[in-house]
């Protein structure tokens, strides 16, 4: 039998700022992270006694948790270095993990891949198991998810931006992979994300929501497009809903915005807008969209309270994003606004 690697049951932090009591807190905290992308020195002290998620060519380790649920495995840096050299691989590895945050108590927190390793033996160390991010959605909570999108996205900016885009030389990191430098022409290089505009388009009574042909089975969704180069959210926002579903919007109201890994990192700015009832006829871009249709409150409530997608076999119904997306929190403000003014507040 292995030897197992001991998780550390740590609360991941958020990016989320606390209030008043706690702030000078979090201003510490900000400050540090800061500091540790700044200070390769001092951010390879902080690795030696930091806490770490593995992946495994991207995919996160998760452990079983309370009552069936799952939760990233965060381990220390020496039980990470154990483990390599148990494994017969080079600790060295370990200085290729990169910074994601730092915990409530200011202790470092660094995501690293260990695709180069056998995935079930790591597996086995761990007591856990690799699960495609996709699927981890589905099984961590609201808090986790988060932290892990955000590591994902950070080792595969690392793992694609092995070379500069204007030279052809090899890049190098700094020690806590926020950039990576160009030795050759000194351009430094930053992870991106491409900005992306969701909204959600309300004719006062109904929401309107889309489906691509890639979407799980019965899964619809507000309308979202990748900003064009030049482009205000504005314009993308009724750009897009003019391309997709050949309306023109009257007026846009911003609600939150999320960092999604999927494809590549998209920065989604989330909308809420409203055409006049008198305009609704839908021109659906078919190349875009499988199909979009408008949905009353009555069929958003139910379809909100589907707590599992419809399998083969069940009755055609509708699937919305999971709570973790802001397709599902902008669809949720609409339900919401729609009961208040139904009750008449
Ligand atoms: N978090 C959420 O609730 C939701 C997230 N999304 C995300 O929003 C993103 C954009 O939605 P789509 O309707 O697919 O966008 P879209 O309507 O702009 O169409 C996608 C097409 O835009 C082009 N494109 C332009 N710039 C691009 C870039 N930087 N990266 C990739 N393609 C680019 C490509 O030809 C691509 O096929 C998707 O990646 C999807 O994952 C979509 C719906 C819900
Ligand atoms: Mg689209």
């Amino acid at each position: 039998m292995a030897a197992m690697l001991k998780p550390l049951r740590i609360l991941l932090s958020t990016s989320k700022c606390p209030q008043s009591r706690s702030c000078s807190r979090y201003v510490s905290r900000m400050r540090y992270v800061n500091q540790l992308k700044e200070d390769d020195s001092l951010c390879a002290e902080a690795l030696q006694s930091s806490h770490i998620m593995l992946f495994h060519r991207l995919s996160p380790l998760l452990q079983p948790a309370e009552r069936g649920t799952f939760t990233p495995a965060t381990f220390s840096s020496s039980d990470v270095q154990l483990m390599l050299e148990r494994l017969g691989h080079d600790r060295c590895l370990l200085t290729e993990s990169v910074l994601v945050g730092c915990s409530e108590e200011n202790q470092a927190q660094f995501c690293l891949d260990v695709g180069e390793l056998d995935q079930a033996a790591v597996e086995d160390e761990c007591e856990g198991n690799f699960v495609e991010l996709r699927k981890s959605f589905f099984l961590l909570t609201a808090a986790e998810v988060p932290i892990v999108a955000k590591g994902q996205a950070l080792l595969r900016w690392h793992q694609t931006n092995r070379f500069c885009c204007a030279t052809g030389q090899p890049t190098h990191r700094n020690q806590a992979g926020s950039q990576r430098v160009c030795r050759s022409s000194g351009t430094v290089h930053y992870p991106t994300m491409s900005p992306v505009v969701i909204v959600l388009v309300s004719d006062g009574k109904r929401c309107l929501l889309g489906r691509q042909s890639s979407f799980p089975r019965g899964m619809y969704s507000a309308l979202a497009g990748f900003c064009d180069m030049g482009e205000s959210v504005e314009e993308t926002l009724c750009r897009e809903v003019a391309e997709e579903v050949g309306l023109e919007v009257d007026s846009i109201s911003y609600s939150s915005s999320q960092h999604w890994p999927f494809p590549h990192s998209s920065f989604m700015l989330g909308c809420h807008a409203s055409v006049s009832p008198a305009h609704t006829q839908l021109d659906v871009d078919h190349t875009e969209l499988e199909d979009a249709r408008w949905f009353s409150l009555e069929e958003i409530t139910s379809a909100l309270q589907m707590k599992s997608p419809p399998r083969r076999g069940d009755p055609p119904g509708v699937w919305l994003p999971p709570k973790h997306a802001i397709g599902h929190r902008l669809i949720t403000e609409w339900m919401e606004r729609q009961q208040s003014g139904e009750r008449g507040e």
